[in-house]
Formats: structure tokens, sequence, C-alpha cells
């Protein structure tokens, strides 16, 4: 299977490579902080950036200063915060297209709902707010069912339930916007992206991947165990993407 995903990617007119961080690029890990990122990861990347002719971008749930933590993010173009931030290959500069505040009058609602339960903790990214139940899963469902009442009347908040988390997000950017604004990118005019990702929110990049002549790999199980809707193919673990991408480098 690695190699016929690799296969399936170099058949493409024009591939561009749209890939998730957590749980494809670096296993899942009990903490955010808590990641080991492999010692070839950035010259792999910038391999493939030569390979495809610049059409490799990373589209991540973390924010950019997050990531930038782990990776030369001037590298290739970076869509973070589930699309909400973006920034160009060879530039420092990043486009910040949400206003955080629009979510302030939830923050206190939702500091007070993860009270109630021990371990569970709150990773604040502003326009979007984690809640991290992977120390407690018991208390996933109750808190999704609590936060998705809180968010109820607001149709700019999407919620959402990812592996060993509980999101809330300002809903006008996802993961398939991010890659709409990518395929704008001088060089990119064109590419067909494949969206290789293993978790909820990369379900929109994978649709709009799929609209745009491309297909979805998703990585592993999806945090309910199913697979994700809009995936084509699939390999089973962060080591096999890896193998897949050194394939694709040659
Ligand atoms: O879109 P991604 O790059 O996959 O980011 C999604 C979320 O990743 C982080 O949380 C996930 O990874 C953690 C470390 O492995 C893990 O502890 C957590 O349970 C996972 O959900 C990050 O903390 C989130 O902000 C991202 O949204």
């Amino acid at each position: 299977m690695i190699q016929a995903v690799a296969d399936a990617i170099l058949a493409l007119p024009k591939p561009a490579l749209c890939l998730d961080f957590d749980g494809v690029l670096v296993e899942i890990a009990p903490r955010p902080e808590a990641i080991t990122v492999a010692d070839d990861l950035p010259g792999r990347l910038n391999a493939l950036a030569r390979r495809l002719k610049g059409c490799v971008a990373i589209i991540t749930g973390r924010t950019h200063a997050d990531l930038s933590r782990y990776l030369d993010l001037t590298a290739f173009p970076v869509a973070s915060s589930h699309g909400a931030q973006f920034s160009a290959a060879g530039s420092v500069e990043v486009q910040s297209l949400l206003d955080a505040h629009d979510l302030d009058t939830l923050r206190p609602d939702v500091a007070q709902t993860v009270e109630a339960h021990p371990g569970v903790y709150v990773e604040d990214k502003g326009t979007a707010i984690v809640v991290h139940t992977r120390p407690n899963p018991d208390a996933h469902d109750t808190i999704l069912a609590h936060l998705t009442q809180l968010v109820a009347p607001r149709a700019d908040v999407h919620i959402g339930s990812g592996k060993g988390i509980v999101e809330l997000r300002l809903a006008s950017e996802n993961k398939g916007t991010a890659i709409k604004r990518l395929v704008e990118l001088p060089g990119w005019e064109g590419a067909q992206p494949v969206m290789i990702g293993d978790d909820t929110t990369d379900n929109d990049g994978m649709a709009v991947a799929k609209e745009l002549g491309g297909f979805g790999v998703q990585i592993g199980d999806g945090p309910d165990g199913t697979g994700l809707s809009h995936a084509t193919l699939r390999l089973d673990t962060v080591q096999q993407t890896h193998k897949m991408l050194q394939l694709l480098t040659g």
C-alpha cells in the first residue's frame, strides 16, 4: 500500500502535497509539547518541495508560533490554526485571517466546564480553544455535549471532536479553505492537492482536494476508530507515512 499511495500521487499531472502534522508527520503524544520530531524530517520536506516544484505545504491545527518550535516554517507555505493563519514560502510574515476576540465571550464558560474534570486542560490558540481530554477520556463525551450546547446559538463557531480533544473554533476557515488559498499561490496553479491527515478536521481538506482533482490519504484510524468520509487511500501508521514520503523523493 505504501508504494501504491506514492504511485497514485506521482500519477497526478501536478501533485501538491498538503501535510497535516500531529498523527501524520509525528506520532500522537500524551501532551502537545511531548512530541518527537524525526531528525530527518526537515531535510525530507525540503527534498519533497524540490521534487514537487514547491507544491508542498503543512496544514495544521497548531498555531504558527507553536509549530515553528519544531520546523523551519519559511521553507514552505503553512496554513496553521486550521487555516486561520497563513504564511507563504520564504516569508516570516504570518497573516491572521480571523479575530481571536470573537471567541472571548465563550472563554470563561469553557474554563468553568473543564474545572469539573480532573486532568482535563485547555489550550487556548486564540481563534480556537482546545479542551484536551486525553488525560481523562471518560470526560470526553460529557464535555463535548456541554460545549455543543454552549455554542449552539453561535453559527460562527464550529465544535468538533478529535483525537483526545474537543475543539471550538471560528467556523469560516478550515483545512478546505486553506487548500483553496494554497492553489492560488504562484507555482500552485492547476495543481491537484493530496491531503494527508489522520483526524476529523483533515476531512474538510480531503473534500476540497477531491473537488480539485486530487484525493485524501488517511493515516491510521479516525478519532472514533472509523474512516474519514472523504479519504480515498489509507496508510496505517506515521512510520508508513515517512516511508511513503521517502519513496516520493526517490
Ligand atoms: O491538525 P494537526 O496538526 O493534526 O493538529 C491537531 C491538534 O494537534 C495537537 O493535539 C493532538 O496532538 C497532541 C500531541 O500528539 C495530543 O496530545 C492531542 O491529544 C492531539 O489531539 C494540538 O495540541 C492541537 O492544538 C491541534 O488542534
